[in-house]
């Protein structure tokens, strides 16, 4: 499938800053959205329906897989999380570029689809520095945060099929690797069509 919208895909262990990181770069790139997921699983905190998910019953969840309308959908830590057909496709039909914050299941899949997708694995600095991210956090109980950490070696052993990684020690300068990231596919995109307009278009100049 080939859209003229640009497609990032960002995935990291839970903890290791995706969220934070993703948040970030939206604030400092006018021309970037993320696509809202849709999840069995329920609400946590602050967390509202239709800004940070789409949260919906685990049935539901099953009539949308096998009606076909999601890219892409996998089972994290024992809930459904799916990426919609209708909440991307007419951004990225437009010319608009999107970011996907999902999981390595989720990245691989979309991969297939869309192989000129961006993929960007984020890395923590060491193991226990996520530890203390994910208890920092505060929102995890123990033995959720314990579980966690086993995934997560399984999460960074897929790093390697990935374009990027990216380590998050120093906040800032991870979110200036994204923002390189993003640029330099917006200039390569546009040099591949031979589009002089788009290549001005992706620098910032009129
Ligand atoms: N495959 C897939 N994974 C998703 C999607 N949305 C979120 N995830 C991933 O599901 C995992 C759990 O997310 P969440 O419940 O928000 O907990 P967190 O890891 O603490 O942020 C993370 O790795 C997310 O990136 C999606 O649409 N598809
Ligand atoms: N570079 C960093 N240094 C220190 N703490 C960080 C850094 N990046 C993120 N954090 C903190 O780590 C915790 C986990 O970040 P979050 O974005 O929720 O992770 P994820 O979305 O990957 O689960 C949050 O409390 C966040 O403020």
């Amino acid at each position: 499938m080939e859209y003229p919208g640009n497609l990032f895909v960002v995935a990291a262990p839970s903890g290791a800053g995706k969220s934070s990181l993703v948040k970030a770069l939206l604030e400092l790139d006018a021309k970037l959205a993320v696509s809202i997921s849709h999840t069995s699983r329920a609400p946590r905190g602050q967390e509202q329906h239709g800004r940070e998910y789409w949260f919906i019953e685990p049935a539901e969840f099953r009539t949308m897989a096998d009606r076909g309308d999601f890219f892409e959908w996998a089972e994290v830590h024992g809930n459904l999380y799916g990426t919609s057909r209708a909440g991307i496709e007419d951004r990225l039909q437009h010319g608009e570029d999107v970011v996907l914050e999902i999981d390595y299941q989720g990245a691989l899949q979309i991969k297939q689809l869309f192989p000129y997708a961006v993929l960007i694995f984020i890395l923590p600095p060491s193991w226990d520095e996520l530890r203390l991210r994910l208890n920092r956090r505060g929102d995890t109980a123990p033995e959720v945060i314990a579980k966690r950490m086993n995934t997560a070696r399984v999460e960074v052993a897929q790093a390697r099929h990935f374009d990027f990684v990216v380590v998050n020690a120093v906040f800032d300068t991870a979110v200036f690797d994204l923002k390189t990231i993003v640029h330099a596919q917006r200039l390569k995109y546009a040099a591949q069509r031979r589009n002089r307009s788009a290549v001005f278009q992706a620098l910032d100049l009129p």
